[in-house]
């Protein structure tokens, strides 16, 4: 479904991400790990086109998306949510999940029902600030407001981090939900491996911008989490 080929990218002329192979089918999870720095929000941001260059191959369902500006990648099927949410703080919970739909092949004139069944909160704080909420509540937000784009494929970085424990519950849950009960595709970038270990089909351990390990999820060892990811 989504296949990366010998993939640079770089900021400027910093070459952060060195001739990344990847492919992810349809319906699968994949974690991609990896100590702080080692490339996982650039890989995130290549696959978006959110780089200043990328060089390569990224391809989905066999159509060639590299040339393609990132809001033709969402309509395509590519739905993010970013590290620390990009929550407009001053629109409301309404307003921000309607800027979701915006980027779906047929944007909706009103707010799905179903995103409110994942995230029952959002419901009773439509009117209110998205600043106004909590991490967890704001982090609830984001991924619906991107399930609202009708991703093919959904992209997150680091959705549980600095949230309290029952609210990363909940949205792991939800994760894996949509994952194993609707076939989406999932690529998560996470730092909590006992998530990733719960949630994932395969994994992807970089390190200095290149893959260092990618493999099924069983296959990830102590030694692995030892040698390439405990600090
Ligand atoms: N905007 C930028 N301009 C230049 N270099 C950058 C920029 N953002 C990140 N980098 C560099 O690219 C490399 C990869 O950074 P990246 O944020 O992708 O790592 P990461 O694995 O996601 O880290 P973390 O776990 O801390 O979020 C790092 O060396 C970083 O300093």
């Amino acid at each position: 479904m989504l296949e990366l080929s010998d993939v640079d990218g770089f900021y400027g002329r910093s070459r952060a991400l060195q001739s990344v192979s990847l492919t992810v089918g349809e319906g699968e999870f994949l974690s991609v790990l990896g100590r702080n720095g080692v490339g996982k929000t650039t890989l995130l941001r290549t696959i978006l086109g959110l780089m200043s260059r990328c060089t390569g191959s990224i391809r989905l369902d066999g159509a060639e998306i590299n040339h393609l500006a990132t809001h033709k990648r969402a309509r395509a099927g590519l739905g993010y949510v970013p590290q620390g949410r990009g929550i407009l703080p001053n629109f409301t919970v309404r307003e921000n999940l309607l800027l979701g739909t915006f980027a779906a092949q047929k944007p909706a004139r009103s707010i799905p029902g179903h995103v409110f069944d994942l995230f029952p909160v959002l419901k009773d704080f439509l009117g209110r600030r998205g600043g106004d909420l909590s991490g967890g509540q704001q982090q609830q937000l984001a991924i619906a407001r991107a399930l609202l784009s009708e991703p093919k494929i959904l992209l997150l970085d680091e959705p549980t981090e600095g949230i309290q424990p029952n609210i990363v519950e909940q949205i792991e849950d939800v994760l894996i939900d949509l994952n194993r009960k609707h076939g989406l595709t999932i690529i998560l970038v996470e730092q909590n491996i006992n998530f990733a270990r719960r949630a994932s089909d395969r994994f992807a351990i970089l390190n200095r911008g290149s893959v260092a390990v990618s493999d099924g999820i069983g296959a990830l060892s102590d030694d692995l989490i030892h040698s390439h990811l405990v600090v």
